[in-house]
């Protein structure tokens, strides 16, 4: 028997592989959820006139081996058909903007770009590649990315490109994320004592092996130059569709059922739930690490300290329709750096990326994350959050019509923070865990990957690692 504890897609993704490895039948794995819904943070409303607001994530990237790790789950799925992707080239992938000083900057996409003098920037972005390879370097276990980009492109770089993308990403402060969280090749070069060039270009040309990542799907993807992609309806459907398909095959799911106790005894585990309790040969653990940490401390009270020390922030999520087209230019969206003081992290353009039949305007506004206290206090309400979603949006878009709909997401503690030491920390979890021989997986988006590439990545790691005797 498996417990899987955790029902988001990461947990989804881990019944699905451990169906897919013939390790056991549908009737001995359990998965417990919490809600009453399946796919954690990955939620999709259908409004009228068919707008979809996504609360959570909205775009998948198809690169790398965790990308291509998603598109073979889709394919399996029988989702092909259902993908929309956006191809390189497409507004909404050629520009990308920064809000500095009350005016929208479009990042550099292109080489000819890279040796132009572009605001914000004080010099022509070639000059930090140059910067980068003839910087001294630091000696040192880690670093936060701000500090390594001001170090080896420059302040302004760290500013104004490297702010803004940790926002982003994890709606954190590059000034604390650490530097192996985006860099951790580049970062790994700059420590190594052999010169910084080379390591580069051979750490540029290394390819990660793709054999058992291949799919008709990731052909499609490389042929088709897809940058992003999203599915019809919404990316809620990679989960709907991985909950049907686990019923199918027999497994049982257990919703409404938060996770009280976490008991190994024995050469098993023991789990409860309010009402219930599940016995098993092994547990996968597909919760944040945060949730993990309280049901661990009784019996595990240093793993337990280790997992609560993976920073959380909580995001606010405004989707607005306006009436009509109110843009004035095609993008994805824009990032505002944390120096600017303004109190919203950015804002994606959906009708942009994923134009639908009429002709409104879709707009998600994203606020607070690590900067929730500055600019709210940490007292960030419903009413708050469309209240400035509206006011910002209108003002830097400037746009005069009021939205004609809109739905205000608080979405507490979402998004684990890879802080300065993350790498270390984890190290001394997995050790903590295979020195003790305790059976115990640990899957999810708390640990090696914040993106839903990385989770199911995760969870396809987790599962090929597990050595199960029972059948
Ligand atoms: C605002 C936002 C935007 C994002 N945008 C993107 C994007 O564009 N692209 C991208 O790739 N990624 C994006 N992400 C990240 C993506 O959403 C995550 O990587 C992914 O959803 C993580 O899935 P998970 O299963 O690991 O965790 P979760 O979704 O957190 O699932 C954990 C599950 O465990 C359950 N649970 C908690 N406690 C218990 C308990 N005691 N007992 C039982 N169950 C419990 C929860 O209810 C939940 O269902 C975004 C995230 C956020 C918050
Ligand atoms: C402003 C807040 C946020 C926005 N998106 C996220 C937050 C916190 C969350 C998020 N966005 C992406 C990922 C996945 C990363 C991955 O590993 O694949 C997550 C967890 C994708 C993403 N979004 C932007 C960038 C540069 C990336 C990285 C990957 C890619 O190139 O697609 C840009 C971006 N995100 C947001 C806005 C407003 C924005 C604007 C340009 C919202």
């Amino acid at each position: 028997m498996v417990t899987v504890l955790g029902g988001g897609v990461s947990g989804l993704a881990a019944a699905h592989y451990l169906l897919n490895r013939s390790l056991l039948p549908g009737e001995k794995i359990s998965l417990i959820e919490a809600t009453a819904h399946l796919g954690g943070w990955m939620k999709s409303t259908r409004r009228p006139n068919n707008v979809i607001y996504e609360q959570g994530p909205r775009t998948i990237r198809p690169k790398g081996v965790q990308g291509a790790n998603t598109l073979k789950l889709v394919e399996e799925l029988g989702l092909s058909n259902k993908v929309k992707p956006i191809p390189y080239g497409h507004p909404a992938t050629m520009n990308r903007m920064i809000y500095v000083d009350k005016k929208l900057h479009k990042l550099p996409t292109s080489m000819f770009s890279l040796f132009q003098k572009k605001e914000p920037f004080d010099k022509p972005l070639v000059f930090a590649a140059l910067k980068f390879l003839t910087s001294p370097k630091e000696i040192c276990n880690d670093d936060t990315m701000y500090n390594f980009v001001a170090r080896r492109f420059g302040k302004d770089i760290a500013e104004y490109a490297i702010s803004p993308l940790i926002c982003g990403i994890c709606a954190g402060d590059a000034k604390e994320i650490s530097v192996k969280f985006l860099m951790r090749k580049l970062f790994e070069a700059e420590q190594s004592q052999s010169p910084m060039l080379k390591e580069v270009i051979l750490n540029l040309f290394a390819k990660t092996p793709m054999k058992d990542y291949e799919s008709e799907l990731l052909n499609k993807a490389k042929e088709e130059k897809w940058n992003v992609y999203s599915l019809e309806g919404g990316l809620e459907l990679l989960p709907r569709t991985l909950e049907e398909s686990l019923k199918e095959r027999g497994v049982s799911i257990h919703l409404n059922a938060p996770c009280t106790s976490i008991t190994f005894e024995g050469n098993g585990v023991k789990v409860k739930t309010g009402r219930s309790e599940h016995f098993s040969d092994h547990l996968i653990s597909a919760l944040p690490a945060l949730k993990l940490a309280p049901l661990l401390h009784p019996q595990h009270p240093d793993l337990s300290e280790e997992l609560y020390k993976i920073p959380f922030v909580t995001v606010g999520v405004v989707n607005l329709t306006f009436p009509k087209n109110v843009l004035r230019e095609e993008a994805f969206g824009f990032l505002v750096p944390p120096s600017q003081k303004v109190p919203i992290l950015g804002i994606v353009y959906d009708s942009c990326c994923f134009p639908s039949d009429c002709d409104q305007t879709v707009l998600t506004v994203m606020m607070g994350g690590r900067f929730m206290d500055d600019h709210f206090g940490g007292k960030l309400d419903d009413a708050v959050a469309l209240q400035t979603a509206v006011k910002y949006s209108k003002e830097i878009l400037k746009i005069n019509d009021d939205p004609c709909d809109h739905k205000v997401s608080i979405l507490r503690e979402c998004i684990p923070q890879y802080v300065v030491g993350h790498d270390k920390r984890l190290q001394r979890i997995y050790k903590y865990i295979k020195d003790r021989k305790i059976p115990l997986t640990l899957v999810g988006c708390s640990y090696e990957g914040v993106g839903v590439n990385d989770a199911i990545f995760s969870s396809k790691r987790g599962i090929d690692n597990i050595k199960l005797k029972i059948v």
